[in-house]
């Protein structure tokens, strides 16, 4: 197998194409908000969210009718041209590469709204070959458009075959911005049982050991993670290779509870945000995936603590070291990215006081 060389790599794929980034940037994404461009009303709604939400993303592939994808298409073209975005970015997901409408979808986007659109998602990434060849085609279409700057790609985790090369599609291209899970596809491409988007599933459990050997008494059940295997393996390829994980959909909009969990062992994983469906799950996705007040206020004492950052010291009775700082810093840095663009965390970060 031949490997491009590193100077290869970093070159434009067309003439008159961008450079691409040697570094992606950390751009706050906790929410990245799906609407469906057709839609009159959801449309209507999104130059009202502008600040309100880190990503807005133009939805083409499914959950659009077959009947309105190029409406979409246009919606998108018309609601980028007429919006001023501001700190919000502005995403598309394409449709799949197999689709009849995803060669005109780029065509059209990057041509004419390219210069607004931050991230393009592409669905259903089995390999490696899928990402060079959205990654070609991109520069040849921002050199057509004269786009300024280049525009980065997103993969869905969807296919087994995809969780497969999971590694090689997150350092396909220096164009790669992050990787987030798609359990509805994914569960179907597996042929899992289960009929949800994302969550759990109450059969997939721990039972507690009989108690006094009574199979049939009072036993505790633990529901178990049914994505925490793909999460991880997806949060370490993306740490690896310098980009950024997410969770995906929550297709229960009622049970904000269960999102929020969800949310939560994803962001505890590693995960940098996750998707919303509805407008109820962005304050829940934005409150997660933000560093508490408590996590700042312990992870500010260990800075202090750990003076020039090397030694150990014993905090609360714990022992904090050179790698319990680097975990505290993480935090801190993501409070700091976070307070830049978000002005109410901004001020309750300020407002922590560290004894
Ligand atoms: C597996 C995957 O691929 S997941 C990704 C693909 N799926 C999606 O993108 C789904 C996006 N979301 C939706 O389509 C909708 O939210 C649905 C179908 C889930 C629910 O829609 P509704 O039944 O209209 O929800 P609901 O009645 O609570 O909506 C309240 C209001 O919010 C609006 N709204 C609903 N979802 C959104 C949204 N994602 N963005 C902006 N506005 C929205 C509705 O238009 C409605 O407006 P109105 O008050 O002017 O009538
Ligand atoms: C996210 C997505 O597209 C899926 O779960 O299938
Ligand atoms: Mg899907």
């Amino acid at each position: 197998m031949s490997h491009k060389s590193p100077k290869d790599f970093f070159a434009p794929l067309a003439v008159g194409a961008p450079a691409p980034l040697r570094e992606i940037p950390a751009r706050p994404s906790r929410a990245i908000h799906f609407f469906d461009p057709s839609n009159p009303k959801m449309a209507a709604k999104v130059p009202a969210m502008v600040g309100t939400v880190d990503v807005l993303l133009g939805n083409l592939e499914d959950a659009v009718k077959a009947d309105n994808k190029v409406a979409a298409r246009e919606g998108l073209v018309k609601i980028a041209s007429e919006t001023d975005f501001g700190p919000t970015q502005l995403w598309t997901r394409i449709n799949s590469l197999d689709s009849p409408w995803v060669l005109d979808d780029l065509i059209t986007l990057v041509t004419e709204i390219g210069d607004k659109l931050d991230v393009v998602m592409v669905p259903k990434v089995q390999g490696p070959e899928d990402i060079h060849y959205v990654d070609r085609l991109l520069a040849q279409l921002e050199a057509k458009g004269g786009v300024q700057r280049p525009i980065l790609i997103h993969a869905i985790l969807e296919t087994a075959r995809g969780v497969a090369n999971v590694e090689e599609i997150a350092s396909a291209s220096p164009r790669m911005q992050g990787i987030s899970l798609g359990p509805a596809d994914l569960a179907a491409d597996r042929k899992m049982k289960t009929t949800r988007v994302g969550g759990g599933h109450p059969g997939y459990l721990v039972r507690q050991d009989p108690v006094d050997g009574d199979i049939h008494g009072q036993r505790t059940v633990f529901q178990q993670d049914l994505w925490h295997y793909t999460i991880a393996k997806m949060v370490d390829a993306c740490a690896a290779a310098g980009i950024y994980p997410y969770y995906g959909p929550f297709g229960d909009i009622t049970d904000v509870v269960a999102a929020e969990d969800q949310f939560r062992n994803a962001f505890l994983l590693g995960c940098v945000g996750t998707w919303s469906l509805h407008p109820k799950q962005i304050e829940i996705a934005n409150r997660v995936f933000s560093p508490s007040v408590e996590d700042i206020k312990h992870a500010r004492r260990v800075v202090a603590a750990m003076g020039d950052g090397t030694g150990a010291v014993m905090l609360d009775g714990k022992m904090e070291d050179d790698a319990s700082l680097k975990q505290c810093l993480v935090l801190v840095d993501l409070a700091e990215e976070l307070a830049a663009i978000d002005p109410k965390l901004k001020e309750l970060y300020d407002a922590i006081e560290v004894d």
